[in-house]
């Protein structure tokens, strides 16, 4: 069954940065049969709720962007909730899937899932070659079993299951927490409530030498329904941008879009993660896709979208 404006989707997490961005894009697309709930109204770690909705509603295909997510501090700290929630959603969405005659599901891992040391751009077979970065590992175990989930599915009963892997994120709907979330929504959080407070430095983690390649979560919502309609395969798909940036780059920019004008403090405690992790994305580029945004225009954008939709 193809992908067409009338499909029932099902997109697990509709209300966080990923899962929006792709409601936003299939609304766009006309797309109008989108299902949709709330962690309230179903909590996919319920294996017997989720067994239950599946039966109910029976979607004809399903978006898997539910997930414990959060940048180094987060993983660093609850790698039982990290290891836990994601095995437990990721099981309990892909088994039912395929128990209740779902035509195709999508997968969302994340760049963490390679190796620490990884050679750049990391390719898609780099996959269990060499050690975990040990911020994240618990969350890359989780996330490296739902890729073999999706394979192990498709192997033994053909079950049309893919995977992307996503590079770093950011967007509207991103978390701004100031200890849990990502680098890119914690500084503009902490530049901006420099700038209100008129102080005269902010405080960023690590040494700032770490690269990361960012990529604004428009871009992605756009290669999971091109890869929904384009790809059917084994093997997972990298999607990143292609540039890097080191987080030195970064707090400067982000520092220049929010307008503070004060110094910048870097907290050497604090750990830096993988040095590097550009993705080599050749293989999802080879079929089409391309990603469109640049770093600026996509801070710029949430930088707005944070203005218009936090409390000051
Ligand atoms: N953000 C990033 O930089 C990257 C993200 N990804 C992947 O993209 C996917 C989405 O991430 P992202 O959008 O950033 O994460 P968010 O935290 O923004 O959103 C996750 C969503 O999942 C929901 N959710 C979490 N637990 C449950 C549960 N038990 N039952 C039902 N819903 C639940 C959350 O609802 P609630 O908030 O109500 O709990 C939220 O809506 C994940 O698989 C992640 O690994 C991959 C690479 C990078
Ligand atoms: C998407 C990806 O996200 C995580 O990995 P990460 O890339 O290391 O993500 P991060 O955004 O938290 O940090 C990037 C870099 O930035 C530095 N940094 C500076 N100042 C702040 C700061 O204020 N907040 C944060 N979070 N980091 C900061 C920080 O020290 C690090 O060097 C994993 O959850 C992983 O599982 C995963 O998949």
């Amino acid at each position: 069954m193809t992908l067409d404006k009338s499909s029932k989707i099902f997109v697990a997490g509709h209300r966080g940065l990923v899962g929006s961005a792709i409601v936003r894009k299939l609304h766009q697309l006309g797309f109008s049969n989108l299902l949709l709930r709330t962690h309230s109204d179903l909590d996919l770690t319920d294996q017997s709720a989720v067994a239950a909705f599946f039966s109910a509603e029976k979607p004809d295909f399903v978006i898997l962007a539910a997930a414990k997510v959060g940048g180094i501090h987060a993983n660093n700290t609850y790698p039982a909730d990290f290891i836990t929630i994601n095995l437990q959603i990721q099981t309990n969405v892909i088994t039912s899937s395929y128990q209740h005659g779902v035509k195709k599901l999508l997968f969302l891992g994340s760049s963490c899932i390679y190796p620490k040391f990884a050679p750049q751009p990391i390719p898609e077979n780099s996959l269990l070659t060499g050690p975990l970065e040990p911020t994240n590992e618990w969350y890359a175990v989780a996330k490296i079993a739902g890729i073999k989930m999706c394979q192990a599915y498709r192997i033994q009963f053909n079950f049309d299951a893919i995977s992307l892997m996503p590079t770093n994120l950011y967007g509207p709907n991103d978390n701004f927490h100031p200890e849990n979330s990502h680098v890119l929504p914690g500084l503009i959080r902490r530049f901006h409530e420099a700038k209100l407070l008129d102080a005269k430095e902010v405080v960023v983690w690590g040494t700032g030498s770490p690269l990361r390649e960012f990529l604004h979560v428009d871009d992605l919502a756009d290669a999971v329904i091109f890869s929904l309609e384009k790809y059917s395969g084994l093997e997972h798909l990298n999607v990143g941008s292609g540039r890097e940036e080191s987080i030195k780059e970064l707090a400067e920019l982000v520092k220049q879009v929010v307008g503070f004008e004060g110094e910048i403090v870097w907290d050497k405690s604090k750990p830096d993660g993988t040095p590097r992790k550009l993705m080599d994305s050749s293989k999802l580029m080879g079929l089409g896709w391309e990603a469109k945004i640049s770093l600026r225009d996509g801070l710029v954008d949430t930088y707005k979208w944070y203005l218009e939709n936090y409390k000051q």
